[in-house]
């Protein structure tokens, strides 16, 4: 028989190492989880004073180890305690930790090291000790495809990006896209361009991890972004591995009885989830057309509006809704700044619409509940995902908005809503909830889902 030490040698070993943003660290445990129940010994990275939140709110399987990385004193570890003009300290947190993550490795000695987008200097570390680096996107490949690709470049030699290159698509893009951003959304994208002193832009960093790292892992299939994958495979001469959806296993937890009996007072499938994910916030005038459009739908609601951590987020909610307005929704309408439980509260009976940032999280678990989306993408890769859901899929739709500054009124809102909560026998609405339909399917075919974990573990093995 074979002892357990030579059992536990014999598995493929994974160093999994997330940016230090729980939208990040999130994915990276889900894939994690997969990983560990299909036989991948699994040791898990993050700043020390991550690791609570990481037991407590992602589920990790216990039995997977987490290693802390220290920072000096003083350093913020998590995207969620920062503004998010100072997300790029934490960049900068990362690339201290550098020695001791190559200690780690030495250590360790795991055959892969799955990273994220931000240490472009672990590629060639781990090639140094003999490990292969795969980096993890996050991101949907629509996004990485348009933005992070050599040919964003092209056509632009000699001067600096501006964003009206942004608004086009890179030069010898996929054949008959006609994949675009509005002015708004290309300004948003022109910090990937910034140098803010440092000599390397956020584009040249994941540009330069995309193309020394040994594979690429996209959180994706090519059911969905065939196309993108495709390209960005074909950019970068390298294979790419993909997790599939990574459709979350049903939660351990159960929904807090406050919310059960709140939800339990309104009809199937009539209640709007309005919320924004981790860590994008909405500015005042953008509450209040939510909050007013929210109420003109004349649907129950629940409205999670959060703050950068610095702020008194009560003290904000107050002054920017009004005490009349609250009053009026009082019986139907819920304001609510915080964790959510939102995976359930999605699958929760009387949950039958899901107005979002299209997080791909949240959008996948709303896809796999019958949660009709709508799409309100604030910033980055939000605005592709959006793209790829309301567009390419045809399962959502997303709020119109004002090209040049991205305004978006009530009625928008309104209109959104109504076309797929209230016109269901019309066009556009009823075929878009017949495709919610199809990849709700799809996303839940257990035999389909697990495959894109089988396969992936069968290439870890023989890529080891
Ligand atoms: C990659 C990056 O993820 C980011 O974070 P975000 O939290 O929005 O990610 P989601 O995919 O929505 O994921 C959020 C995850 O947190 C869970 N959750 C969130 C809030 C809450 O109150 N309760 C919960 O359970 C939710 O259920 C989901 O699993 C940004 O979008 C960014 O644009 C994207 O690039």
């Amino acid at each position: 028989m074979m002892c357990s030490e030579t059992m536990f040698n014999d598995k493929v070993h994974v160093v999994m190492f997330p940016f230090l943003a729980f939208g990040h660290i999130s994915p990276f445990v889900q894939l994690s989880n997969k990983l560990y129940t299909h036989g991948i010994h699994i040791t898990f990275l993050s700043a020390l004073s991550n690791i609570p939140r990481i037991k407590s709110t992602f589920n990790l399987n216990p039995a997977i180890e987490i290693v802390p990385l220290h920072f000096p004193n003083g350093i913020i570890t998590n995207t969620a305690d920062i503004p998010p003009h100072f997300a790029a300290n934490l960049i900068h947190a990362l690339d201290l930790t550098q020695t001791q993550v190559k200690y780690i490795l030495l250590e360790l000695k795991p055959h892969f090291v799955i990273f994220d987008f931000a240490q472009n200097w672990l590629p060639k570390l781990a090639s140094e000790l003999g490990i292969k680096s795969v980096h993890f996107s996050v991101y949907s490949a629509i996004s990485d495809s348009y933005i992070t690709v050599p040919s964003r470049l092209n056509g632009i030699e000699g001067r600096s990006i501006i964003f009206e290159d942004l608004i086009k698509k890179p030069l010898g893009y996929i054949p008959n896209s006609n994949l675009s951003l509005k002015t708004f959304e290309a300004k948003d994208f022109m910090f990937l361009f910034k140098r803010f002193g440092e000599n390397i832009t956020g584009y040249e960093r994941v540009l330069q991890s995309l193309s020394e790292c040994s594979f690429i892992l996209f959180k994706s299939c090519k059911e969905i972004e065939g196309v993108y994958l495709d390209y960005i495979e074909n950019q970068f001469g390298k294979q790419v591995l993909l997790t599939g959806a990574l459709v979350p296993e049903p939660s351990i937890e159960v929904l807090e009885e406050k919310w059960c009996k709140w939800l339990d007072n309104f009809k199937p499938k009539s209640v709007i989830l309005c919320s924004f994910g981790s860590e994008t916030f909405l500015n005042d005038d953008q509450i209040k057309e939510l909050a007013i459009g929210l109420e003109l739908t004349g649907l129950p609601f629940i409205l999670v509006l959060n703050f950068p951590s610095n702020t008194n987020a009560k003290g904000e909610l107050e002054r920017i809704l009004s005490k009349d307005f609250l009053e009026r929704v009082k019986n139907r309408g819920i304001v609510h700044t915080g964790w959510l439980q939102q995976q359930l509260i999605l699958k929760h009976i009387s949950v039958g619409c899901y107005i979002c940032h299209a997080g791909f999280s949240s959008v996948i678990e709303a896809m796999v509940n019958d949660c009709q989306l709508v799409l309100l993408p604030l910033k980055g890769d939000q605005f592709f995902n959006s793209k790829l859901i309301a567009n390419d899929l045809e399962a959502g739709i997303e709020v119109n908005r004002n090209d040049e500054n991205g305004y978006f009124g009530k009625e928008e809102l309104l209109k959104a809503v109504n076309t797929i909560m209230v016109e269901v026998d019309k066009e556009p609405g009823k075929h878009i909830r017949q495709n919610h339909m199809k990849w709700k399917e799809f996303l839940l075919n257990k035999e389909t889902q697990d495959k894109f974990i089988t396969d992936l573990v069968l290439q870890l093995k023989s890529l080891a």
